[in-house]
């Protein structure tokens, strides 16, 4: 239903599966001696026959625990790894055959990975890429002005990447990433370990490009504010396997049984007035935050108002960080 808003399928997955096979060893002496001669080794289901399909135009989050399978999924959607099984198509390619009209078309930017060169300012790095991706002189203007421009990296053009701070250098791998403005953009963590102000410029700066350039973006992050901020819809992976595919309201309504009723009142009331109102969550001063059961919600906001002196109620969902946790908890 979602993807009728969006144009065609740009990225498919198709009982995608890829497992690794790695060496088991025991802790110990014995043990290394022991693998030395005979090797034992388990399989690894990183990813586990995973469907979905993603629209030209969409922004989707990819979310999951450590260890879920989201790089890996990734890797296969980039290239860099073969599917055990199943099938990807990314723009109509086979991703892992790396053709150059693919790699042209596409993105990966890992927050934890540096891919511009470390030793050159960061006007040269972006030079590096032009040259890697063929990127004719007008173009390569225009996209490097608009990049420098919405990542503010004017003052940064000069410096060595090596000195630029975290938050810095992700702007600049950003637009690294993106001058051969790529149609489809994978990111991994783009914002991990950047303070509140990195974080935001970057989000802002992503919705921005979706906007101008209709890119397609699979991006996974631990912070739920970016996923919030950039993503109407989730998939939701866990030890491999696909749990929820959809509109991030849709699973905070799912996976949430309360909403939080949030009351400011004139004055105080006594402790056992919230009995049979809801769950007590937080007090603070005049401000009683309840957790109330969700289709209960409106009947237990009109009761406070009329039975308390409230000066204020307002209604929200828990965060988004809670529900995720209960998700996997359940999965
Ligand atoms: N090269 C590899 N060899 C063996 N096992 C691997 C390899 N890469 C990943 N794994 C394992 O595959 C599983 C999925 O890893 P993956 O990196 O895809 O998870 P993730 O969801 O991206 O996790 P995180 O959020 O911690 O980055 C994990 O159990 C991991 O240990």
């Amino acid at each position: 239903m979602l993807r009728a808003r969006y144009g065609r399928t740009v990225i498919e997955a198709r009982e995608l599966a890829k497992h690794y096979r790695v060496h088991r060893r025991q802790p110990g002496l014995r043990a290394a001696l022991r693998s030395f001669v005979r090797r034992e080794h388990v399989t690894v289901r990183a990813v586990d026959r995973v469907s979905f399909t993603i629209a030209e135009g969409e922004v989707v989050g990819f979310l999951g625990p450590n260890g879920a399978g989201k790089t890996t999924t990734l890797k296969c959607l980039t290239g860099l790894l073969h599917p055990t099984t199943g099938a990807v198509r990314v723009l109509g390619h086979t991703p892992h055959r790396r053709e150059p009209e693919f790699l042209r078309r596409i993105s990966l930017v890992m927050g934890q990975r540096n891919s511009l060169f470390w030793d050159l300012p960061a006007a040269d790095a972006f030079e590096v890429n032009r040259a890697i991706y063929g990127i004719a002189p007008g173009p390569y203007r225009s996209a490097l002005e608009e990049l420098v421009d919405l990542l503010d990296l004017e003052p940064l053009l000069h410096k060595q990447v090596r000195v630029l701070s975290l938050g810095e250098r992700m702007r600049c791998e950003l637009a690294g990433a993106l001058l051969h403005r790529p149609d489809v953009l994978f990111l991994d963590e783009p914002t991990l370990g950047l303070d509140v102000n990195g974080q935001a410029a970057v989000r802002t700066f992503l919705r921005d490009y979706n906007t101008r350039h209709g890119a397609t973006v699979l991006l996974t992050s631990h912070y739920m504010g970016d996923v919030t901020a950039l993503a109407r819809r989730v998939l939701v992976i866990d030890h491999g396997t696909l749990r929820f595919d959809g509109d991030l309201a849709a699973l905070v309504e799912a996976h949430s049984p309360h909403r939080l009723v949030r009351v400011t009142l004139r004055e105080t009331v006594p402790a056992e007035t919230w009995a049979g109102l809801g769950e007590v969550s937080s007090i603070d001063g005049a401000v009683v935050t309840l957790a109330v059961p969700r289709a209960e919600t409106a009947a237990i906001a009109a009761r406070l108002l009329t039975t308390l002196p409230v000066e204020d109620v307002a209604i929200e969902d828990p965060p988004v960080e809670e529900i995720i946790r209960n998700v996997f908890a359940h999965a």
